[in-house]
């Protein structure tokens, strides 16, 4: 078993297959509303390997120009995000252990060449609510790190129906997708792995 930094949870298994059925409706829904855009890295304008939407009434985007932001319109269309399905507001509340609700929950959509490097989720306002993220479809290699860039990482297989806290000292750990295993779940027709993450973003007064 290994050992995760305080803070970070990993629940494997929590969500039953006929949840996460209905989580892939709902986010079918959402991007029918919300198209996926190509995010970009500030300044240089690379673009990441990740396809994304957001749902809720702050969303996260990044391009060239403006950076990482959160904003309360698609980039793209300019309509407010739709809302986040309720059953990821009651898996938030069931997790968080948070007495507020979140704001934001980025989608990425990853194809079995996607990868996401290692970062913190830090363009948020409040870091006392974690991040809650849930896993559907092919499973990929998760790692995991300390709050600074050069501490040991762990890496890790999520699959579909897991969820992970990044809570508490975890909150500002790095973290990343290193790879995705083709075909290892049957949950999305096309393949590949959707990652959901509700985020609480302003302070709650
Ligand atoms: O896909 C994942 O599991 C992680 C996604 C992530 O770290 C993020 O969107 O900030
Ligand atoms: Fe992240």
């Amino acid at each position: 078993m290994i050992v995760l930094p305080q803070g970070v949870r990993h629940m494997p298994g929590y969500l039953p297959r006929a949840a996460q059925e209905a989580l892939v409706d709902a986010v079918r829904d959402v991007v029918l509303q919300a198209p996926l855009f190509v995010p970009a890295m500030p300044r240089t304008g690379k673009e990441m390997s990740v396809r994304m939407t957001n749902c809720g009434s702050l969303g996260w985007v990044t391009d060239k120009e403006l950076g990482y932001r959160y904003q309360p319109t698609h980039p793209l269309t300019g309509e407010p995000w739709p809302p986040i399905p309720d059953a990821l507001m009651q898996l938030w509340q069931e997790v968080s252990a948070y007495p507020h609700p979140p704001e934001a929950c980025l989608v990425n959509f990853y194809t079995q060449d996607a990868k996401m490097g290692l970062h913190q989720d830090r363009d948020e306002v409040d870091f006392s609510a974690p991040v809650v993220s849930v896993s559907l479809g092919d499973d990929c290699l998760f790692r995991v790190g300390q709050t600074t860039r050069d501490g040991g990482t762990k890496s890790f297989r999520l699959k579909s129906g897991d969820v992970v806290v990044l809570g508490g000292e975890g909150r500002l750990c790095f973290h990343g997708v290193d790879r995705i295993y083709p075909s290892t779940s049957a949950l999305l027709k096309n393949g590949g792995r959707i990652n959901l993450t509700l985020r609480r973003v302003t302070k709650a007064v």
